[in-house]
């Protein structure tokens, strides 16, 4: 393949390197790697919350979605990650955007955001006074009381080439989210709060997005606007093989038996298949950690371990009985050597 063709352009900006010049710049900034930071206290932002590191399971079936977002990343196109409630999109993109190598901001979806939350405004009022210096004995003094305009989350990211992971981005309304369009197209950000030329900020060349949604939010809560999606390329996750999720179950819970990681797994799995409501990772994660105070584990508190992690998610009494009716069947069925039956 020519250099020529190696090129990549990012919307509305073209890469400059090409591939072997950006591995180059990737080396230098690896090698300055303890200059990169996510983007969490920098230059005039307010702190920046961003998940913390935890320890990432790479599976095949992990590896193979994740080389598939990495894939867009490279191009330059912004992956809207679709899944259900605990299948794994937050940890896939955060991991993702730090191995990206550079800095991460984090923007969590949500009814009240506006505009001016995602990109700025004239937060701060600075005071500066002057005192006239010249004239001996005579202090002449004037304040200058100025606006101060302050960068949010999507103007630092795509000031600084961040890798943006907004999580339930459907759940901003959409209007607010109309900011990112001349972003992810025309790799231009617009401030409406700005005047004159610091209204336009160019999208620095590295600058990627990875937006996620529950599957069952995306379609409900504030239907996104197409020309939003239009610029999305998607990807629709469910939840990860038996293997994965045994494996994601023992880095989350520490010293967790392994027969007893897979049985619970396995439970988990198959009230997944049986019950209306949502029964994410979380559930098997918790399920876990929930058996690990007990010394005998017997079927009743087994099977109240279960209905306790998944029983948020009903509102009834007459619905709980059912759900622990449900429970009680998968875990006979699961014949669980750990729990005396
Ligand atoms: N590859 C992984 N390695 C380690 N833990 C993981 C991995 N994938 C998911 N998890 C864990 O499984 C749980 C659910 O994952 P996550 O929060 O990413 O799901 P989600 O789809 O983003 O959920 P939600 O829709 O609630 O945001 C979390 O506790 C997360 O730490």
């Amino acid at each position: 393949m020519s250099d020529r063709s190696r090129e990549r352009k990012v919307r509305g900006s073209r890469i400059q390197s090409s591939r072997d010049e950006k591995r180059e710049t990737q080396h230098k900034e690896r090698e300055s790697a303890d200059t990169r930071q996510t983007i969490r206290t920098g230059t005039d932002v307010s702190d920046q919350f961003v998940p913390d590191e935890q320890t990432f399971v790479e599976t095949d079936a992990v590896r193979r979605m994740k080389r598939r977002l990495e894939r867009w990343m490279d191009v330059g196109r912004p992956v809207h990650l679709i899944g259900p409630t605990g299948c794994g999109k937050t940890a896939l993109a955060m991991q993702t955007a730090r191995d990206r190598d550079r800095p991460v901001v984090w923007i969590n979806g949500d009814a009240d955001l506006t505009t001016s939350d995602l990109v700025g405004e004239y937060g701060e009022t600075e005071r500066i006074s002057e005192r006239d210096k010249y004239i001996h004995n005579v202090v002449k003094s004037k304040d200058i009381i100025r606006d101060r305009w302050v960068d949010n989350p999507l103007t630092l990211a795509v000031k600084e080439g961040a890798t943006l992971v907004y999580n339930e981005f459907s759940r901003t309304k959409p209007i607010a989210n109309n900011v990112l369009l001349s972003v992810l197209e025309e790799g231009m950000l617009e401030l409406p709060g700005q005047r004159g030329e610091s209204r336009y900020v160019d999208v620095h060349p590295e600058f990627r997005a990875i937006l996620t949604s529950n599957s069952v939010e995306y379609a409900g809560v504030h239907e996104p606007q197409d020309a939003l999606l239009d610029r999305l390329v998607g990807i629709h996750m469910d939840f990860y093989d038996h293997e994965t999720e045994a494996a994601i179950v023992r880095s989350n819970v520490d010293e967790a038996d392994q027969a007893q990681v897979d049985q619970t797994v396995t439970l988990v799995r198959r009230l997944r298949d049986r019950l209306e409501i949502n029964v994410g990772t979380r559930a098997a994660i918790m399920a876990v950690e929930g058996t690990r105070p007990v010394d005998e584990l017997d079927e009743q508190t087994f099977g109240d371990i279960c209905v306790d992690v998944l029983a948020s998610k009903v509102s009834s009494l007459d619905d709980i009985a059912g759900l622990r009716e449900e429970v009680e069947a998968a875990i006979r069925e699961t014949k669980l050597p750990f729990v005396d039956q």
